[in-house]
């Protein structure tokens, strides 16, 4: 396959864009291959094809929640299913079935209509009402995914995955983590859905009526660590019937977001203390907002673990820099020989200066600046 340059990538992928035909529209054409811009580097694509076959996320059994016998196990068993996977079934959950099938049937209509009816709602930019349009991330991601969406802000959010001509090139959904506390999702029939459980994938297969619940990277991070977001993506669909999800983020508000997040202080003991600094949501979100779906995590990205406990190394090379002092709980830091580093004592500034092979360990709220 030819090589796609960045300009000839980002006219296709406007064109794509501003045609509002989604994949389903693509799927619909009688297409042989994809566009380029759906086909994923080798290193996605190659581990596409490891799945374990005989793992399975927990389903739990919510009947009787509400009866003091049963509640305690259920508890339990969400505790352990959080701690162990990070994902979930729940069964018997009180929500009518018919209802659901409804919903998933609804959102199946709604991408069947012709492209002139659909077309009217395909917008961009989040916003009000009830956008729709393929690809949430499609201009930061690197490599497209296989998906249109129907997005209800403070109500689910449908998407669809359409039967395509290679599956092995692109993905339904990129690899993952969800940036907020919980995700509730409901999908029908057709797999495609897996989760990453150790070294393997595992697939989720659809049980009728049940709901998938699984942890956010915003949950690991005020569990300090305890309940687990883990890694999630779905295989392009190679059935002759599309996919169809309903996803419901709960996200933290940025209503009052003077207010500082991170590991719930009740948590915290001197045998297990805060593994994340904390951090506003408006923080959090520009960096999830900044790029595209991929599969390293957030928590990750963001710089907010702490400089022990989870290890996260990252190693900076910097020339000439302004007072301030590190976000993390201690800092390793190695210099050549030629000075400039300064720490703040009291009122004064004083050099350190180079010591040939030492190492230069500085705690929480330090100022240094050169
Ligand atoms: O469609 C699915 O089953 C998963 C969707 C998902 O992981 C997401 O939208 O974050
Ligand atoms: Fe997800």
């Amino acid at each position: 396959m030819a090589a796609i340059d960045a300009g000839g990538r980002k006219k296709e992928l406007k064109e794509f864009d501003e045609s509002k035909i989604g994949v389903k529209g693509l799927s619909d054409s009688s297409i042989t291959s994809i566009p380029r811009f759906f086909v994923h580097p080798p290193e996605i694509l190659s581990d596409l094809k490891s799945s374990s076959t005989c793992a399975s996320i927990p389903v739990i059994d919510l009947s009787g929640v509400n009866s003091a016998a049963h509640r305690q196990k259920i508890v339990e068993q969400v505790k352990e299913a959080a701690t162990t996977w990070g994902f979930f079934q729940v069964i018997n959950h009180g929500a009518p079935v018919p209802e659901l099938e409804e919903t998933i049937n609804a959102i199946k209509t709604f991408h069947e209509q012709p492209h002139k009816a659909k077309s009217k709602y395909y917008k961009r930019n989040e916003g009000q009402g009830v956008p729709y349009r393929s690809n949430n991330d499609l201009y930061r991601a690197n490599a497209a995914a296989w998906h249109d969406y129907l997005q209800v802000c403070m109500a689910p959010t449908p998407s669809k995955v359409e039967d395509i001509p290679e599956p092995d090139l692109t993905v339904g959904i990129t690899p993952h983590t969800d940036p907020g506390l919980l995700t509730v999702l409901m999908q029908n029939h057709v797999p495609g859905l897996q989760v990453k459980h150790g070294d393997e994938w595992v697939n989720v297969n659809p049980v009728p009526g049940g709901f998938i619940i699984n942890v956010g990277d915003f949950l690991q991070i005020i569990s300090n660590g305890e309940y687990k977001s883990v890694q999630h993506r779905v295989l392009a669909n190679s059935y002759k019937e599309e996919r169809i999800s309903v996803v419901m983020f709960f996200n933290v508000s940025k209503a009052n977001d003077d207010c500082c997040y991170g590991p719930l202080p009740e948590l915290l003991s001197p045998e297990k203390p805060a593994i994340y600094r904390n951090f506003t949501v408006t923080e959090f979100e520009e960096n999830f907002y900044s790029k595209g779906l991929d599969s390293k995590s957030m928590i990750e990205k963001r710089d907010i673990i702490n400089g022990y406990g989870l290890a996260s190394v990252h190693v900076q090379a910097r020339v000439g820099i302004t007072p301030h002092t590190d976000p993390g709980m201690l800092t390793v830091l190695m210099q050549n020989h030629v000075p400039g580093l300064q720490v703040k004592h009291g009122d004064e500034w004083v050099n350190v200066n180079p010591v040939p092979g030492g190492l230069i360990i500085k705690f929480w709220r330090l100022s240094s600046g050169n």
